[in-house]
């Protein structure tokens, strides 16, 4: 039997020998003293169940901001062996999300969403899947600085027929939104027209967002902890979630299905639509280099699509409101279109440079309030120290990019919806790029130049056209308006809310209806 070569000297073995057992040794020490140190602190676990008490299912970011008054801005939890370690500064979120994104850019795994049927978006695959670096190579192509610049024309004319819609019926603006935002990825993704054959996709995808800031949410965090409750049975009593994955995960095959079919029906009649899904369809037969196959197509392209829609409705609900409780930021603004713009045209995307107070009134809105308050979950992929402080390999490690935002030291009257934060003494808008809300590091969202843009978009061309201010009763009586959102899950927007919608002047209202024959 031979076990070892004995024509190496018996020295050089031993002296091997003993060397591997100092690095053993050594590691077994560092760890054991790593692990000896605490962890960050946070809420007074219970024997045994840690945690799971704190569990909660409203306004996470808001109890996670009260905590982190109390312990600190590096907060941890633990149900059983599941560690949470929860981010409430940009400081620590730069620190170990951007400084240290070698170890913190993977994803926990998150057992509801996969039940779910969400496991083909990227936003959810592990750091080390070899489709998240595909998927987010192709995303960079489609929607990074050059990619990005060639949605415009479909932004700018889905945002005309915004303001056709909203001098239509200003009353249903809520619904215009979400036509907006569906409508500009349904154009960009698919090239589709949102029509009555094909508007049932724009309600699938919001209606799959949505169901993840329901109960999704909960249940979520729950299975995080207890990972072994995916094996209740779904007649269990609580295995109602899984009632609910089942259903959504046929929506997801929908989602993922039926766009792509539409544009390859079209390609087969020599109808080109040009969009990112045809143009990566023609890369998968022209460049057989590219490794592309259909199935990264669909999985890529129905997360953009999903991706786009609730959180950009978000941020522009969030002007609209901004613009009811705010009407002096609302005055300087169009001033300042007045100004740069003049009132024969409507604003573009090329004005943007030119309208510094306008582009800081933007990054207001999703300070004030971000769209995705908790942002996504990222994972730590190693033990790793901070602060003095053990972070075990495996703890999810969530954002609170609501707390950051609010954060007096960084924005002073935190609460107050105030654009000139982000300008110079001189007006000019200030260089820091810090744009907490669309997240950070190698997981930071692919899709913020484009949602950047939109956002731009409708916020300068309803100020061009409209005045925004509070509604009416019927006894002509203006009707309060509160800053109130929803709190029960991954998004947050502001729960619905009246206004009025009038177009500034007849010129005004000329300039809309002249945009009518381009859409
Ligand atoms: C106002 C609009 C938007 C907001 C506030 C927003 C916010 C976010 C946030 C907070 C994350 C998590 C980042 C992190 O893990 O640290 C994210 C990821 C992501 N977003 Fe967005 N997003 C917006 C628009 C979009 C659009 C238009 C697209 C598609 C074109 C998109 C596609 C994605 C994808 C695919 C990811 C996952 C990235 C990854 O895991 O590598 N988002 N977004």
């Amino acid at each position: 039997m031979t076990v070892l070569n004995l024509s190496v000297p018996p020295t050089i073995l031993l002296t091997g020998f003993f060397l591997f057992a100092l690095q053993a040794s050594n590691l077994f020490w560092r760890s054991r003293q790593t692990q000896r140190l605490p962890y960050p602190p946070g809420p007074r676990p219970v024997p045994f169940l840690g945690n799971i008490f704190n569990i909660t299912k409203n306004a996470t970011w808001l109890t996670y901001s009260r905590w982190a008054n109390k312990y600190g801005d590096v907060l941890h939890m633990q149900v059983l062996s599941r560690h949470v370690v929860i981010l409430n500064s940009a400081a620590a979120a730069v620190d170990l999300l951007e400084k240290r994104s070698r170890l913190y850019s993977d994803r926990p795994e998150l057992t509801m969403l996969q039940l779910m049927g969400w496991g083909f978006n990227m936003t959810f695959m592990h750091y080390d899947d070899s489709r998240w670096r595909k998927y987010r190579r192709m995303l960079h192509q489609g929607f990074g600085p050059h990619g990005s610049i060639q949605f415009r024309p479909i932004q700018e004319r889905q945002v005309h027929r915004l303001l056709c819609n909203l001098l239509a019926s200003p009353q249903e603006f809520g619904s215009h939104l979400r036509t907006l935002a569906g409508s500009i990825n349904l154009h960009a993704m698919y090239g589709q027209d949102v029509v009555e054959k094909n508007s049932y996709l724009v309600r699938l995808a919001s209606h799959a967002v949505d169901t993840l800031s329901e109960e999704v949410f909960f249940s979520a965090q729950v299975l995080f902890a207890l990972p072994w409750l995916k094996y209740v049975p779904e007649w269990f009593p609580g295995g109602g979630f899984k009632t609910l994955a089942r259903k959504n995960r046929k929506v997801m095959e929908t989602l993922q299905k039926d766009p792509i079919e539409l544009v390859k029906k079209d390609m087969s009649k020599g109808i080109v639509n040009p969009c990112w899904t045809t143009e990566l369809l023609e890369q998968m037969q022209t460049e057989p280099s590219s490794g592309l196959i259909e199935d990264d197509i669909k999985d890529v392209t129905a997360t953009a699509f999903a991706g786009g829609i609730d959180t950009n409705e978000s941020a522009i609900r969030t002007f609209l409101l901004a613009m009811v409780l705010y009407p002096d930021v609302q005055k300087r603004a169009q001033a300042e279109i007045a100004l740069v713009v003049g009132s024969a045209r409507l604003p573009n995307a090329d004005d943007q440079p030119s309208l510094p107070y306008l582009s800081a009134l933007c990054r207001e809105v999703q300070r004030w309030h971000p769209p995705v308050p908790l942002g996504v979950s990222h994972a730590v992929s190693n033990d790793d120290v901070y602060r003095g402080y053990f972070i075990p390999k495996g703890a999810a490690v969530l954002t609170n990019i609501w707390a950051m935002s609010r954060d007096p030291k960084m924005y002073p009257d935190p609460d107050v919806f105030k654009p000139e934060r982000f300008l110079t003494p001189d007006g000019e808008l200030i260089e820091d790029s810090t744009f907490l809300s669309f997240g950070f590091g190698r997981r930071i969202c692919p899709g913020r130049l484009m949602a950047e843009s939109t956002i731009f978009l409708v916020v300068s061309n309803i100020l061009s056209v409209f005045d925004i201010g509070k509604a009416k009763d019927e006894r002509g009586v203006e009707v309060d308006v509160l800053e109130k959102y929803t709190t029960n899950g991954l998004m947050s927007q502001p729960i619905p809310f009246k206004c009025s919608i009038e177009t500034r002047s007849a010129e005004a209202k000329a300039l809309v209806l002249a945009t009518r024959a381009s859409h």
